[in-house]
């Protein structure tokens, strides 16, 4: 059923801006709820999650674990005659897999009659959008979905420096790797490279890693990630970076005469809306202070004919909560369904090396929201893996409970394979299920997800 669509008075019932996560999802659910949609993509179908991030990180991700896993194939008998890497090999399997999914997304939006325009578009008015052809096409309702951005802070020699965008693509591997923030997506790549073998250095304005994650958890990477290798440079921000004549890179921090050497130097310190240009003032959306696009709780804009989904509106920019703004969005305004997305208990995970993930409040939060009427509980462990591997690692799992209620508020963990873990662990967090459902529930062992079950 169509709600709300005034038969032919437009060129299309909904034109979406950006195939993304979000866009492709809010343009198939529209068209299935029998509107006449057509979306503008200015790079390629699929959006950063597909093209360049999610996904080519995490295979990256899986390609550079290999390292660690041969390491430890000794100890279960096997030989492992000559260790080498190839990173052409890699980096070019990961990007047909992107050609592929590429494809894949692009299917989906024909086979849903969904008209696709390869090019710029801008809004020209609450509704009418410009493509960058200068053809103009109306539409009862636009979505803005065009994503987020790389920040590159103003430094002398910032364009010596790559973003996300650029690394999947390296003509060679790096031996010298800095990475500038302690976010993500350097916490990301700084595994990525250090398993295969470069010297790794993650400078950072600030002295914390990973704002938001429970602070155990950060501890504990941090010490495993120095172990392994890598270098931080905390309070230090970028003063300039210089090229060399041999294509190398010096990178000087603060007020320290001696540069660190690089061949690349990553700088992940933020992804910002991607608004500029954007015509939004020619339907009279103003932004916000980060150049988001202020909504609703139905992702509706200051002007009525106007949406936006995704991490445009800057409120949590991970994929899947893109992909439910978006569906939430095509329900309720092309499919007459009050939804509307709940933000409460996201999971999300961190793919450093280990993982770490967490779901709810972390120990502070808990504090600040509860006082002391809190218990925490954990279970910090040497995976069976680790021991017989020789590794000295250690996972710690965290459950942080309301001790009026026993409901569970929080469960953080790092370890192998804990945003696996995690995700189901999520449902039970969400479900508002208590430390006694924990209990309850009888461990599967051996594995590490028993720990959930057993903490004291
Ligand atoms: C390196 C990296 C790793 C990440 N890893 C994860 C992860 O592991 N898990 C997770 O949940 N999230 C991850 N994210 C975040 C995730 O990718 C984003 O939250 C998600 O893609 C947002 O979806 P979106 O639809 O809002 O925007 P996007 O997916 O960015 O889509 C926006 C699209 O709009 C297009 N566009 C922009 N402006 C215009 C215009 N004017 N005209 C036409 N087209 C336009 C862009 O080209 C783009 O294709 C990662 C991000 C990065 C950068
Ligand atoms: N696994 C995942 O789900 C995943 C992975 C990658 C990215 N993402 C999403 O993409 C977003 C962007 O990732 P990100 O790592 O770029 O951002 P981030 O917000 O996670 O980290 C930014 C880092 O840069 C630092 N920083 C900010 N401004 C700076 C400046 N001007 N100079 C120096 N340092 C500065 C911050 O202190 C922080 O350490 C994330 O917030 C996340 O939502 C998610």
């Amino acid at each position: 059923m169509v709600k709300q669509v005034s038969g032919r008075d437009f060129d299309y019932d909904l034109f979406v801006i950006g195939a993304g996560s979000g866009g492709v999802r809010a343009s198939r659910i529209a068209a299935s709820h029998g509107a006449r949609v057509a979306v503008a993509e200015e790079y390629r179908v699929g959006g950063t999650c597909v093209i360049r991030g999610c996904v080519p990180k995490k295979l990256l991700v899986y390609g550079s674990h290999f390292a660690e896993e041969l390491q430890d194939a000794a100890n279960y008998g096997w030989t492992v005659e000559k260790m080498t890497f190839d990173w052409p090999t890699l980096r070019d399997a990961v990007l047909k897999d992107v050609d592929r999914l590429n494809t894949a997304y692009t299917n989906t939006l024909e086979n849903n009659k969904v008209e696709r325009f390869l090019e710029r578009a801008t809004v020209a008015g609450p509704n009418l959008v410009r493509l960058a052809s200068g053809r103009e096409i109306s539409a009862k309702y636009i979505l803005i979905a065009t994503g987020a951005w790389p920040v590159m802070p103003e430094f002398p020699g910032s364009e010596h420096c790559i973003t996300s965008n650029e690394v999947f693509h390296l003509e060679k591997l790096p031996k010298r790797v800095v990475i500038s923030g302690a976010g993500y997506i350097a916490m990301e790549f700084a595994g990525i490279f250090n398993a295969l073998g470069c010297h790794v250095t993650v400078v950072n304005r600030s002295e914390t890693i990973l704002r938001g994650y429970d602070e155990s958890l950060r501890d504990r990477l941090l010490q495993i990630t120095m172990a392994r290798g890598i270098e931080y440079k905390f309070n230090c921000p970028f003063d300039r970076v210089e090229k060399r004549e041999d294509g190398s890179i010096d990178v000087f921090l603060g007020k320290q005469p001696d540069p660190i050497h690089a061949d690349v130097v990553l700088v992940a310190t933020g992804r910002r809306p991607k608004t500029d240009g954007l015509g939004l003032e020619n339907a009279g959306v103003t932004l916000g202070s980060a150049g988001e696009i202020p909504v609703d709780d139905h992702g509706k804009t200051s002007c009525d004919s106007i949406y936006a989904v995704g991490d445009v509106t800057n409120r949590v920019q991970l994929t899947p909560i893109a992909i439910r703004e978006g569906q939430a969005f095509a329900d309720r305004v092309f499919g007459g369904k009050e939804t509307s997305v709940s933000y409460d208990c996201i999971p999300s995970a961190v793919f450093s090396q280990p993982p770490l993930a967490g779901v709810g409040l972390t120990e502070s939060q808990a504090r600040q929201a509860f006082g002391s009427n809190i218990k925490v509980y954990s279970s910090d462990f040497r995976p069976m893996k680790n021991i017989f591997g020789h590794r000295p690692e250690r996972g710690l799992y965290k459950m942080i409970v309301d001790a009026s209620t026993e409901k569970v508020l929080g469960i953080h963990m790092i370890g192998p394979d804990s945003p696996e873990i995690l995700q189901a662990t999520a449902i039970a967090v969400k479900a508002g299920l208590t430390k006694a459902d924990f209990d309850a529930t009888v461990a599967l062992h051996p594995s590490m997800a028993e720990e959930l079950v057993l903490m004291r």
